[in-house]
């Protein structure tokens, strides 16, 4: 049977590499919707995929994350064209006015916290400004996190189906910290952090889609890119020319023999995306996030990890959210 998947962000990164494998692993048996803010980066997107997988069914439709009307638009024309959805990638993203603290980055260099500063751009290196929307919401919060939920809200109609399983897969970050996430505070109004305390807010959102969906057949996942060179990365040090990057590489492939969540490329950081996929949802523990991992030889595997999240929290968060949807 045909499967309606459905990517968002999947204009380029990571999204776009995971519709490229999706499509190389089935590519005739795949109804793909790209939902993406931008058109014309969405046909670019389309037309690059159907160059390579030229019979393949991919659609798009325009829905910009970080705006409720646009969310609720778009979730009324997936509604309209699909009666059913097997796959939510929820997988739009942003880091918007990054600060990378030098001093924290050498700090770390010298302490024992240099391996978990590369992995997870911890350590207090990163720190973003956050601006409201047109909603009055914050926007790192609402467009990785709060956009999603609609989204999900929206389409409950054609994900739960009794008898059937659907999936959810939210792409997370293991810069996801509980200590940069608050329930008084949601949104990060207050703090320095808001992309760490929304991928958090994912991590505990999932859990608690688990506890309310699990019955009718709908089953969240997370999953972890690992650090990969996209232009969400390269807008972390505007000031550095994409050479530089390039120039770097060489010392990316020795510490990912430190760490193996330095998989580089958005091809392998779609590679726990794509493995979920191929996962009976069942068997999947609610509190793991999968991660996609490279070793130094560049072999592609993907490890669950424990999730530092507690059910109480999430509940707390689920309830949080609805009351903004209200
Ligand atoms: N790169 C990394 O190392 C890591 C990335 N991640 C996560 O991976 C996900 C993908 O990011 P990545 O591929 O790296 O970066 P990219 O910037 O390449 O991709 C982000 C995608 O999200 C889309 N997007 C951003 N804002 C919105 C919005 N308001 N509405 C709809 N779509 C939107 C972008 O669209 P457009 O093309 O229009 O900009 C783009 O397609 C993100 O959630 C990110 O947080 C997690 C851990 C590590
Ligand atoms: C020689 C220096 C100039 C090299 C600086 C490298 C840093 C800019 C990057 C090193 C580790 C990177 C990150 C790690 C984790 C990512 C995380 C999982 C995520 O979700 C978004 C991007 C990361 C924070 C990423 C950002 C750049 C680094 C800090």
């Amino acid at each position: 049977m045909t499967k309606v998947i459905l990517v968002t962000g999947a204009s380029s990164g990571i999204g776009l590499a995971l519709c490229e494998r999706l499509l190389s692993h089935d590519p005739e048996g795949l109804q793909l919707c790209l939902a993406c803010r931008d058109v014309q980066r969405a046909r670019d997107a389309r037309a690059a995929l159907l160059a390579s997988h030229p019979t393949a069914h991919v659609t798009l439709v325009q829905m910009d994350t970080s705006s409720v009307s646009s969310v609720i638009g778009a979730a009324q024309e997936v509604k309209r064209r699909y009666n059913r959805l097997d796959f939510l990638y929820l997988n739009a993203g942003i880091m918007p006015n990054p600060h990378f603290d030098v001093k924290a980055f050498f700090r770390g260099l010298f302490s024992s916290r240099i391996v978990t500063m590369f992995a997870t751009g911890g350590g207090g290196i990163l720190t973003q400004e956050d601006r409201v929307t047109a909603d009055g919401l914050q926007e790192i919060f609402m467009t990785n996190l709060f956009g999603h939920f609609l989204l999900i809200r929206e389409l409950e109609p054609i994900l739960c189906h009794a008898g059937l399983t659907s999936q959810l897969i939210w792409t997370s970050s293991s810069n996801a910290h509980p200590s940069a996430f608050s329930v008084d505070d949601i949104q990060h109004r207050r703090g320095t952090q808001p992309y760490s305390s929304s991928k958090y807010a994912c991590d505990l959102l999932s859990l608690a889609l688990n506890t309310h969906y699990n019955k009718q057949g709908l089953y969240s996942s997370v999953t972890c890119p690992g650090f990969v060179m996209t232009s969400l990365t390269y807008g972390i040090l505007p000031f550095f020319p994409p050479f530089l990057w390039t120039l770097l590489m060489p010392l990316f492939w020795l510490i990912r023999i430190l760490t193996n969540t330095f998989t580089l490329t958005p091809y392998n950081g779609a590679e726990a995306l794509l493995w979920l996929f191929k996962q009976q949802p069942e068997s999947l523990d609610p509190q793991a996030k999968y991660q996609s991992s490279t070793s130094g030889l560049g072999k592609n595997y993907t490890q669950p990890r424990k999730m530092d999240v507690d059910l109480h929290m999430s509940e707390v968060l689920i309830l949080s959210v609805k009351c903004c949807s209200l």
